[in-house]
């Protein structure tokens, strides 16, 4: 459905290219998350796939059809395509449903007032119809932002970071009710991110970015259970390097694989903290022989002056790394 074919951007007097070469598929009813640290090119890669901005090579088609470039046609990308804007875009006089039925004005009036209420619930603002934006808190104007771009019925919805500025509740929620969004629209969606958590809860794959490369793209579970470096792994969470301690030449290991006792097992460390993060302690050591910091969990605190604690972890969990 969208092929993104080889694409590449470098920015006016710049020296190294904001993206070099990406290609990637995308099915239809699929969510892909575009991952990577700041700077890695994902905004980019989303405004060539919106048709905002045009790739120096390479090129983007959508159901068999290659996008125009902004010079070549009058409105910017395709009709089935539609970005969610992080500065939502909304017109500050109009109402809630004003909002998205002004992206209706083509239709006729009883459709456009029956699509528009039809989207003011599901996407959970019906209540707040008659508001204007600047009453509205920053997970509302999200959903608004959402159903205005949703009006129009498109294929293929592209968000940026849509997720940044929510507190966690409001934040799992609208995760939540976006992944039915998807369903009952019978949409596919593309999304930047740079936090992994946010991928898993809605992403069926992750296109992993490293300086405008696309460095791997695979389901969610592979990324994480087969990371092709420690980057990649490093973005799910704490990974801890045996190595040294071990006289391995690789043998690194996710925190939550990792297991301490006080009986003299596995590799010796120096406790540094224990904090307590809600359904379990977070633990920071060093490694005694290496000098390395490590992460473990417990489910009861740890003293640190407590001098004998023992590391060991469950050997299937050892990453491998292609890269
Ligand atoms: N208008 C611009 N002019 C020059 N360089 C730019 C411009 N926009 C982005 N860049 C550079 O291109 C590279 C990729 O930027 P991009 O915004 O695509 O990354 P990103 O992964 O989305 O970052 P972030 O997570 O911080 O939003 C960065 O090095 C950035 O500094």
């Amino acid at each position: 459905m969208l092929v993104v074919k080889g694409i590449s951007k470098t920015y006016p007097g710049e020296q190294f290219g904001a993206v070099n070469d990406v290609s990637f598929i995308l099915e239809e009813n699929q969510v892909l998350a575009l991952i990577g640290k700041s700077g890695s090119g994902k905004s980019t890669i989303l405004q060539m796939i919106a048709g905002l901005m045009k790739p120096d090579t390479g090129e983007v088609f959508f159901n068999g059809e290659r996008l125009e470039n902004p010079e070549e046609q009058l409105i910017a990308g395709h009709p089935d395509i539609k970005m969610v804007f992080q500065d939502f875009q909304l017109k500050p006089n109009m109402t809630v449903e004003e909002n998205v039925k002004y992206v209706l004005l083509q239709f006729d009036k009883q459709f456009q007032k029956e699509r528009t209420a039809e989207l003011l619930d599901l996407c959970g603002i019906a209540a707040l119809a008659d508001r204007k934006p600047n009453e509205l808190s920053g997970g509302q104007l999200q959903r608004l932002s959402i159903a205005s771009a949703l009006a129009e019925e498109p294929k293929l919805l592209l968000m940026d970071e849509p997720f940044s500025n929510l507190d966690p509740i409001t934040k799992e929620n609208l995760l939540m009710e976006l992944v039915d969004i998807i369903k009952s629209e019978e949409l596919s969606l593309v999304f930047v991110t740079h936090d992994t958590r946010d991928a898993m809860w809605i992403a069926d794959r992750m296109v992993f970015l490293s300086e405008g490369e696309l460095i791997q793209n695979d389901t969610v579970a592979n990324l994480y259970n087969s990371p092709l470096n420690l980057e990649i792994a490093g973005f799910f969470g704490r990974i801890n390097d045996f190595s040294k301690a071990l006289n391995v030449e690789s043998c690194f290991v996710r925190a939550e694989y990792c297991a301490y006792n006080l009986e003299g097992e596995g590799v010796k460390v120096e406790l540094k903290k224990s904090v307590f993060i809600g359904d379990r302690y977070f633990n920071e050591a060093i490694i005694a022989s290496s000098n390395l910091a490590i992460y473990f969990y417990s489910t009861a605190p740890l003293e640190v002056k407590e001098r004998s604690i023992y590391v060991t972890f469950d050997r299937d969990k050892i990453l491998e790394f292609k890269q």
